[in-house]
């Protein structure tokens, strides 16, 4: 479904250069849930951008359903950090999910249909009215997700998407993502720094370097497909694949070699 090959991403300006991404290489196949962790600044912020074709790569391609990106492409829909952001504040919550229906040229019919059945899949079926700054955090961070599915994309990419709101929410999110990509198949990338966060979520950790940034590791997660916060994060797996990948991180941070 992706194919990333020998990107590089180098910024430049005010006289500096910055390498931000040095060479990564990996693909994700239809239907994986795979979670990226790094150290901070390593780039994952960059990596995203440039799937999602909103970044242009220095070299390297990104490649999706066979297709080159160059621009953001139909069928791939990003969810953000920063809900505060990403929601217009003079529309109402239905009108923020519906505005991406619009623009894919849909009939008034099934965008309404699409509109009700996102929001319902995230919980915030009583929410349409609402503006967004009505909302708590997490209610929010719904909303970008309702919005982000009702698209129907087959590739949701994650940017860090719990990061500001807290703990209990959090863990609420972090099922509710696994139910939705459990029942709906989408390809899910999910990039988090938080590393119990990418264990408990992914099929698969790739775990980056510090920055410039190469794939340090590519780790299967061999825990039951079926998760909750309790049981799952008290398994003595659980804890040997944080402890892997934390120990990875802090041999990135001091650029010990894999
Ligand atoms: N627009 C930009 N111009 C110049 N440098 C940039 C720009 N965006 C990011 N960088 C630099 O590229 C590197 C990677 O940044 P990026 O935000 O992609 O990392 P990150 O892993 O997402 O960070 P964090 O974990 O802190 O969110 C950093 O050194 C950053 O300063």
């Amino acid at each position: 479904m992706l194919d990333v090959n020998g990107l590089r991403k180098t910024y430049t300006g005010d006289g500096r250069t910055i390498e931000a991404i040095r060479d990564l290489t990996f693909t994700v196949a239809d239907g994986d849930l795979t979670c990226l962790v790094g150290p901070s600044g390593c780039g994952k912020t960059t990596l995203l951008k440039c799937i999602a074709g909103l970044l242009p790569p220095s070299a390297g391609t990104v490649t999706f359903a066979g297709s080159p990106v160059t621009a953001p492409p139909p069928g791939m829909a990003v969810v953000f950090q920063e809900y505060g952001r990403s929601l217009f504040p003079w529309l109402r919550v239905a009108a923020n999910v519906e505005l991406p229906l619009r623009q894919k040229g849909l009939a008034r019919d099934r965008r309404r249909e699409l509109v009700a059945s996102s929001l319902a899949a995230v919980g915030l079926a009583d929410a349409h009215t609402a503006y967004p700054w009505q909302l708590s955090g997490g209610m929010q961070q719904r909303v970008a997700i309702a919005r982000a599915l009702a698209y129907e994309p087959r590739v949701l990419l994650m940017d860090e998407p719990f990061a500001a709101v807290d703990a209990q929410t959090r863990a609420d999110l972090e099922d509710l993502i696994r139910g939705l990509w459990q029942r709906l198949g989408v390809t899910v990338l999910f990039v988090t720094h938080d590393i119990d966060e990418a264990v408990y979520l992914g099929q698969r950790v790739l775990i980056l370097s510090a920055s410039p940034t190469v794939v340090r590791e590519d780790l299967a997660i061999d825990l039951p497909s079926s998760r909750d916060q309790l049981h799952t994060r008290a398994l003595p797996r659980f804890t040997e694949l944080r402890t892997h990948v934390y120990e990875q991180i802090q041999a990135a941070k001091r650029s010990v070699p894999a």
